[in-house]
């Protein structure tokens, strides 16, 4: 049984997910890069900069990596996409040798177009079978709070997901296992690309018609470029497919859902990215990554290839959906 966890990034979910191994009984030190986020969570059990109202259960949490990462049997990576190569290569000489190593990311890395476990396994020199990910309908603030939810633990090595799985559960947060970590990483990266276009939707006014339908159509792209990378098309309509776009698509409390509700109402991403505060809206980023990758491997993601338009050419919401609408006419599964 995996008992002592650190936990690496004490953001919202970095500090959700320390507080789910808490509570289902786990001894959890959480590290955060700024020492007076370590002390608060020591002291007053709180993370009011991530996760205001929200109690924290008894954590050690330190801005200390050679601290947090002493004697660790599970370390769970809580940094955005794009700065986890740049923190890994910082830590990896730290990682106890053999230590399960968990991903909560959800991007695909610029430039080099990986996957986050594949960037893991590179800078960490540990094979496929050492590295889960943890994907799925999980938003932080729900999840602090302790309302039900479920997630998939995804690890080619079946017996290690279910380690990592029998460390997290507790009674609001129920994981399942699964060995398809490609589909389950790119089902998290490329919702998040959705849920900026179904933000953006509201924002333009549109309604639940036209959610649905860039939902169901998000789904399609993803499961094209998932089954294209040689992941079970199965993996998309579970937890880290089909249920966490419909949450992230869905809720006001989607970092992405809001960034998107902003440029549809007319801001720039500047404006956008100044006003959410610096907090993480991975798919702003994704979305080039996913459609280069997309590129590469000669798949269509017309949706992807308009956020990243929108975000990153300026080209106005209403001209892509008109443009989305006006695509040459084919058979829902072609
Ligand atoms: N929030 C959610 O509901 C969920 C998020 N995820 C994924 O989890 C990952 C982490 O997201 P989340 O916790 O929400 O992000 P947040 O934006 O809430 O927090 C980011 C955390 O990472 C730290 N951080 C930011 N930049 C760097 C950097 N360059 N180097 C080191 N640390 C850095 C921040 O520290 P500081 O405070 O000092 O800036 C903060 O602790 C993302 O990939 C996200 O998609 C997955 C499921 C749910
Ligand atoms: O991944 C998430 C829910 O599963 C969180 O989504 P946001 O990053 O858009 O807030």
């Amino acid at each position: 049984m995996i008992e002592r966890i650190t936990v690496l990034g004490a953001g919202s979910w970095g500090t959700a997910f320390a507080k789910v191994l808490a509570d289902a009984g786990r001894e959890v030190t959480l590290w955060a890069r700024r020492e007076e986020v370590a002390e608060e969570i020591r002291t007053a059990r709180t993370n009011e900069s991530y996760l205001p109202g929200v109690t924290l259960p008894t954590l050690d949490a330190t801005a200390d990596p050679a601290r947090a990462l002493d004697g660790a049997q599970a370390v769970v990576l809580a940094v955005p996409s794009q700065s986890l190569r740049a923190n890994l290569t910082a830590w990896r000489d730290l990682l106890p040798a053999g230590v399960t190593l968990v991903s909560l990311a959800k991007g695909v890395e610029l430039g080099t177009l990986k996957r986050m476990s594949e960037v893991i396994t590179e800078i960490a020199g540990v094979p496929d079978g050492q590295v889960a990910v943890v994907s799925g309908p999980n938003l932080a603030r729900e999840i602090a709070q302790g309302q039900p939810a479920a997630a998939v633990v995804a690890c080619a090595d079946h017996e290690r997901a279910v380690a990592v799985q029998r460390a997290s559960f507790n009674s609001y947060f129920r994981p399942y296992t699964n060995t398809d970590v490609v589909g389950c990483e790119l089902g998290g990266a490329c919702k998040n690309v959705i849920a900026l276009s179904c933000g953006m939707a509201a924002g333009l006014g549109l309604g639940a018609n036209t959610m649905a339908t860039l939902i169901t159509r998000g789904l399609a792209e993803t499961a094209r470029l998932g089954v294209k990378l040689g992941a079970d098309p199965l993996t998309f309509a579970g937890l880290a497919g089909l249920g966490d776009l419909v949450a992230t698509c869905s809720s006001p409390l989607s970092r992405n859902r809001t960034f998107g509700e902003r440029l549809g109402r007319g801001e720039t991403l500047k404006q956008a990215q100044e006003a959410t505060g610096g907090q993480v809206a991975e798919g702003v980023k994704s979305c080039s990554s996913i459609r280069a990758l997309a590129d590469l491997h000669g798949v269509d993601m017309p949706i992807t290839d308009a956020m990243h338009r929108v975000c990153h050419e300026d080209v106005d919401p209403r001209k892509v959906g008109a443009e989305l609408l006006g695509r040459s006419q084919k058979h829902e599964w072609s």
